[in-house]
């Protein structure tokens, strides 16, 4: 990290400093000694930390079937990980709310309800995931995005444009690395460090901010964390697609989870918040937004699925290389096109584009050059062509194009203009060379008045024919069939 800032994290005096609970629950976290009767001790001389444990004890989070009415009852109920991390997590977002009040960038309420719906988030992620570390997750969940806090105490004039030129968090992030040489994650994890969070947690945070890694036969910490701030600006804006669209995303690279599960996860969510809101003393949704998250999410996730399918589908009909259509989307595509030309009464023309000598090209160039000539070849196409045209890559260098509604004599203008587009590329390959290519076109028609093609194969053996005429007569030429 940028040594001059990791310095001015460890002497900035504005930073909130932990209180006297937080230290000595942090110390109990680092010892592996730590047994039911010490931290007991501690937590009964905090009367604020007492009530808490002891609620979060009878909490539906925790579904017990016993109630505690006692610290050591409820100490026992939970287990003393969990008591441990939870209360450093009451400690924790209780300094600090209070603590950091409301700096000139950031508007600490908003900045702790969103670190709380992660909390909630990464907790509901691991649940539905059948995690054991729910406590983990929801202190991972709080902490992650510290760093933030730290920026906006540390240097806050520098860090306010920034802050405000964006409301989504990877783009942050990417600034913040451009503008101060480090973001967040890493400057949340010096406080960490500094504070002495338990390693595993602190390294959680940190990198739950990195790429998704190979999926893990495991749900990891880590990717749990990194969805849960998807999860968390979703929940907190249930209508925004956009925050949709980067929660499903963030959910399937990361975890290699669908749409489906989400839904139960946000779940989860609902079902949980009044309890977590109750405890740390937040309101995350008024009770009439909450009942409305299910099903705007149910309603947007469905969409988001059908545009999916839609995608794939897309996907499905173009060549890969190119992004032309594919052959089997030429074959549906005339046949459709055939059909119509029938019924309407309506001319109907294809054109098949043959590039000349191109394995020349491809024995002198190499492969890479011949693939890129394809490519500008495809957008020069596309260019000149208008929308109701389309573009099929029908094998290697071969296009074929169907103008649906076009005469010969229009189609003249559209080929003439095609050859002379493909002859006038200049193609810079790697190595520097300007490669220039031509086209041959071949052309049939099909018309009401002439009825001479029965099916669309035939018309495609005409063009066909032609295209092959032109090859023979010297190639960079348009040779149209004629029904001899
Ligand atoms: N780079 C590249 N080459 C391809 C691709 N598909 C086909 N080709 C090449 O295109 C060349 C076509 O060669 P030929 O069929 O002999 O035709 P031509 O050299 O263009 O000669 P004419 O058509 O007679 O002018 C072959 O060398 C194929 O390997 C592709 O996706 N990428």
């Amino acid at each position: 990290m940028n040594a001059d800032l990791a310095k001015r994290v460890r002497f900035c005096t504005t930073l909130p400093s932990l209180p006297a609970i937080a230290l000595k629950i942090i110390d109990l976290a680092n010892d592996p000694n730590t047994d039911i009767n010490t931290l007991c001790e501690h937590i009964v001389y905090d009367a604020a930390l007492s009530a808490k444990i002891l609620k979060i004890a009878n909490s539906p989070l925790y579904k017990s079937r016993r109630s505690a009415t006692n610290i050591r009852q409820a100490v026992s109920l939970l287990g003393t990980h969990t008591v441990i991390v939870v209360s450093l997590s009451f400690s924790l977002t209780d300094s600090l709310v209070k603590k950091s009040g409301n700096l000139p960038v950031l508007d600490s309420h908003l900045f702790w309800r969103r670190s709380i719906a992660t909390a909630l988030a990464c907790r509901a992620l691991g649940e539905k995931l059948k995690k054991t570390c729910l406590d983990d997750l929801f202190l991972v969940g709080l902490l992650q995005e510290i760093g933030i806090l730290v920026f906006c105490t540390v240097m806050p004039e520098e860090y306010a444009p920034v802050f405000s030129s964006t409301n989504d968090h990877d783009t942050l992030l990417m600034r913040e690395r451009e503008m101060f040489g480090t973001g967040h994650d890493e400057l949340g994890y010096t406080l960490l460090k500094q504070w002495h969070i338990p390693d595993y947690i602190a390294m959680v945070c940190l990198s739950s901010h990195g790429q998704p890694e190979p999926k893990a036969l495991e749900p990891t910490l880590q990717a749990c964390a990194a969805t849960s701030r998807y999860l968390a600006d979703y929940f907190l804006n249930p209508h925004a697609p956009e925050k949709l669209g980067q929660l499903s995303q963030a959910a399937r690279s990361w975890l290699d989870i669908d749409e489906s599960i989400l839904i139960d996860v946000i779940d989860i969510m609902k079902e949980g918040l009044r309890a977590v809101e109750d405890l740390f003393d937040v309101t995350i949704h008024q009770p009439s937004e909450a009942s409305g998250i299910l099903t705007a999410a149910k309603e947007l996730l469905t969409i988001h699925s059908l545009s999916k399918v839609k995608e794939l589908e897309e996907k499905s009909y173009r060549d890969g290389l190119t992004g032309a259509y594919n052959r089997g989307f030429f074959d549906e595509s005339l046949k459709r096109e055939f059909e119509l030309s029938i019924q309407h009464q309506l001319p109907l023309t294809i054109a098949m584009i043959d590039l000349d000598h191109f394995k020349r090209i491809n024995d002198t160039y190499g492969h890479i050059a011949g693939d890129g000539i394809l490519v500008t070849v495809t957008r020069t196409i596309l260019g000149q062509i208008r929308q109701d045209d389309t573009l099929c890559r029908y094998g290697g260098e071969e296009f074929a194009l169907i103008l649906p509604g076009t005469t010969l004599a229009v189609s003249r203008q559209v080929t003439h203009r095609l050859k002379e587009a493909i002859a006038a590329i200049s193609y810079h390959s790697e190595n520097n060379s300007t490669i220039s290519i031509t086209a041959s076109i071949g052309v049939a028609s099909y018309m009401q008045d002439i009825n001479q093609f029965k099916q669309p194969a035939d018309l495609v053996k005409a063009a066909d024919s032609a295209l092959y005429a032109a090859k023979s007569e010297g190639r960079n030429q348009i040779v149209e069939w004629q029904n001899t």
